[in-house]
């Protein structure tokens, strides 16, 4: 459930009608729901009462600062994935040890921040990494905790683009070689085991894949703890759906997935790590666009809006749905009629939707994306010199600009023309 409601016609975010932000930022723009981000969090916090857990959020999925630190406040941990993110979870309050490091390409520098700052574990994912993990632990004299990520050739029946647990995937070190990594790290100078990671993918909406994924890395924790390793916490990453189709069935929830993971590992002894974003900030965000034509095509109407694939590119990039409502609402039984809702970007990619039943809407009229706090702004771009969007917080009646459209001067006295130019 979000908080993004039709009232007296019109919907709000919150209590906050959303033409009143239109009319304070100019469209498009992001509008978060501090309540939504608050409910999504705890229902994680719920589903693993009584575990010794952290619920680490993935910021990838949503980096605004303000975003961060609400759920910092809430007593999140931040799953990262580059000296951006680590700084910006640094800058929002979360202390080292709530931050765990997350990604295939970690550099020295990015270890070297890390380390300084105060960092919870690295989640290793090859060899190489390890060695140089090792030799910048050593000469700052420090030790580098570590799980290694393992990459547990499952399936997760999501997007291929999204899917990182299968063997061909870049992620992790497959899970028959853990125990000669795992070997090779006990002897390392400046490294510390202190578990096991996995994360299989994106936008799973069905808990089999994890379940088994999971039965995999409790098979190797007995495995390692036999050899030896202290495996005393287990990160098992992010990756649950969210429904992004009103109607559709929906995908397990937080509950059922913690019902999992304690079937699964609840006698083990064992402290559990999750890393959700999506469903932590996803439906807590929608992108608020407005209609700048109505053209009538070929045998088609093309609904365009002022939004575009450099906004929102997950329909680009994915094929992804996002439904699309106006943002007066329809009367009950109203007719509807389709469009191929589009952007003004130069590419034939930047489409939305095609043929989507909607309510005849005008020029003027605003349209919000549901279901766009997740992977919306992060993936932003500036492809056609469309500046990034403003983005919104909103809680109860109250709204905040979190981060404001930069002007085309700002924009444009970024680059550097060199003098021989
Ligand atoms: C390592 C890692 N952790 C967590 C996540 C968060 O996934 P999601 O937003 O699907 O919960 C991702 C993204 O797939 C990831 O790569
Ligand atoms: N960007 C993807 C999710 C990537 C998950 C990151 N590991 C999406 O929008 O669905």
């Amino acid at each position: 459930m979000d908080h993004f409601l039709y009232r007296n016609g019109i919907l709000h975010a919150e209590d906050v009608p959303l033409p009143q932000i239109a009319e304070q930022v100019g469209t498009p723009f992001y509008v978060y729901s501090c309540a939504t981000l608050t409910r999504h969090y705890r229902l994680f916090e719920e589903a693993l009462a009584g575990l010794d857990h952290l619920v680490c959020f993935a910021m990838k999925s949503n980096s605004n600062q303000a975003v961060i630190a609400h759920l910092a406040g809430l007593g999140a941990g931040m799953d990262v994935v580059s000296g951006g993110e680590y700084l910006r979870a640094k800058a929002a309050g979360v202390p080292g040890e709530r931050i765990v490091f997350s990604g295939v390409g970690k550099t020295r520098d990015e270890m070297h921040m890390a380390l300084t700052g105060g960092i919870r574990q690295f989640n290793v994912e090859s060899e190489p990494e390890l060695l140089a993990l090792s030799e910048v632990a050593s000469a700052l004299g420090v030790t580098a905790p570590i799980t290694v990520r393992v990459n547990p050739d499952v399936d997760a029946k999501t997007h291929e683009k999204i899917a990182t647990g299968k063997s061909e995937n870049k992620f992790g070190i497959p899970i028959a070689k853990a125990p000669a990594v795992y070997a090779m790290a006990a002897k390392l100078p400046g490294i510390e085991v202190v578990g096991i990671d996995v994360h299989i993918g994106s936008q799973l909406t069905d808990l089999e894949p994890f379940r088994l994924a999971y039965e995999k890395v409790r098979d190797l924790t007995l495995h390692l703890r036999a050899e030896g390793h202290d495996i005393r916490r287990l990160d098992l990453g992010g990756g649950l759906g969210i429904p992004y189709e009103r109607n559709n069935s929906a995908p397990p929830l937080p509950t059922e997935y913690g019902a999992l993971i304690r079937d699964v590992f609840q006698d083990l002894d064992v402290e559990v790590e999750i890393e959700p974003g999506r469903l932590i900030s996803g439906n807590a965000g929608l992108l608020v666009s407005s209609v700048i034509y109505v053209k009538e095509g070929e045998g088609r109407d093309f609904l365009i809006l002022d939004a575009a694939m450099n906004d929102l590119v997950r329909p680009a990039m994915y094929g992804a749905w996002h439904d699309i409502v106006p943002v007066v609402e329809p009367a009950p039984g109203q007719d509807q009629r389709p469009y191929d809702v589009v952007g003004p970007v130069c590419e034939t990619g930047d489409t939305f939707a095609k043929q989507r039943q909607m309510p005849p809407v005008s020029p003027g009229d605003l349209v919000a994306f549901r279901s766009a706090g997740a992977y919306g702004a992060v993936m932003a771009s500036e492809y056609n010199t469309r500046p990034l969007i403003p983005e919104v917080l909103v809680k109860d009646d109250h709204m905040a600009v979190i981060r404001a459209r930069p002007t085309f001067d700002e924009i444009i006295n970024r680059d550097t023309v060199p003098s021989w130019v």
